[in-house]
């Protein structure tokens, strides 16, 4: 079921994060505005929103309008100009460099397009790498447990050259989950995969949330890809202006055809993010 669109400059807010337990992120009333004068863009603006632990969500919305913006800083990879993040309860605004490179490294698992695995460590090396420079060893059972899930025990002494692009990213997939991180982020995590490859990826990262209690945010642009989610958001222009819960594909391209027609920001300037 779908929410009411947001009406123009009302608060931007699809539930209070800060008010609810078991949320695994928020980001509070967030703005990023890239440049200045004839250049300066608001690639968010005013943006709330809380990630419940255990949940899948995944980020749509056309080409340019935030979601990339939108997870780098919930994600601690890029910096708000105003607003603030917290992952569990850390604000990231009070961490210093260091800190929120170790934050980044233990809690938050990273899935790119990419995969960027490196090209000369096993698959099991990649997997193991984040433990390894944090000076941890992984815990066998869970690294086996994530191995197994994401089907990859005949594989593990393999370079990536010597995987296909879909065992590539499942090594990405364990990879991330194996330090059992607080949110796993993916940008478009099948965007370089075939049909049949992306499903399996997608499958295991809904497993990962299932069998695992993980908490997944994905960003895509594709419906299907959404469909494996619990929710999907939908930005537009910087700002959130829907949701649906337990989406299907059919669903998600019915709502984003509205999207065309909509007004999402009423006479709100694009570059100023003025009224
Ligand atoms: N480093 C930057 N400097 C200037 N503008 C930027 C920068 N990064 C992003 N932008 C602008 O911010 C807006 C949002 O970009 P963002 O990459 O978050 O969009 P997106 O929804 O992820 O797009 P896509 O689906 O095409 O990847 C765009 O107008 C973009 O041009």
């Amino acid at each position: 079921m779908t929410v009411a669109p947001f009406p123009p400059n009302a608060p931007n807010t699809p539930y209070a994060p800060h008010a609810s337990p078991g949320i695994a992120a928020a980001a509070t009333d967030l703005t990023k505005v890239y440049g200045s004068g004839d250049t300066r863009v608001v690639a968010l603006d005013r943006v709330s929103i809380g990630f419940r632990e255990g949940e899948f969500t995944a980020i749509m919305g056309p080409s340019g309008c935030g979601k990339s913006t939108l997870m780098h800083c919930v994600a601690g990879l890029d910096t708000p100009s105003s607003g603030s993040v917290r992952i569990g309860t850390t604000e990231l605004g009070t961490l210093g460099d260091r800190q929120l490179t170790q934050l980044r490294r233990d809690r938050i698992g990273f899935i790119f397009q990419a995969f960027n695995l490196l090209p000369t460590l096993t698959a099991l090396e990649n997997i193991t790498l984040p433990s390894a420079l944090a000076g941890r060893r992984p815990d066998r059972q869970w690294l086996d447990r994530v191995v197994s899930m994401v089907g990859l025990g005949q594989r593990l002494g393999h370079r990536p050259a010597q995987l296909s692009g879909g065992q590539q990213q499942r090594v990405a997939v364990a990879r991330a989950l194996v330090s059992r991180p607080a949110i796993v982020f993916g940008d478009e995590p099948t965007g370089n995969l075939d049909s049949r490859a992306g499903a399996e990826v997608l499958g295991f990262l809904r497993d990962s949330v299932r069998e695992l209690g993980q908490t997944v945010v994905m960003v895509t642009h594709d419906p299907v890809a959404a469909g494996y989610a619990d929710r999907v958001v939908f930005l537009s222009d910087g700002r959130l202006v829907d949701e649906m819960a337990h989406p299907t594909p059919d669903r998600v391209l019915d709502l984003m055809k509205t999207f065309d027609t909509r007004d999402t920001r009423g006479t709100r300037s694009r570059t100023t993010g003025t009224s």
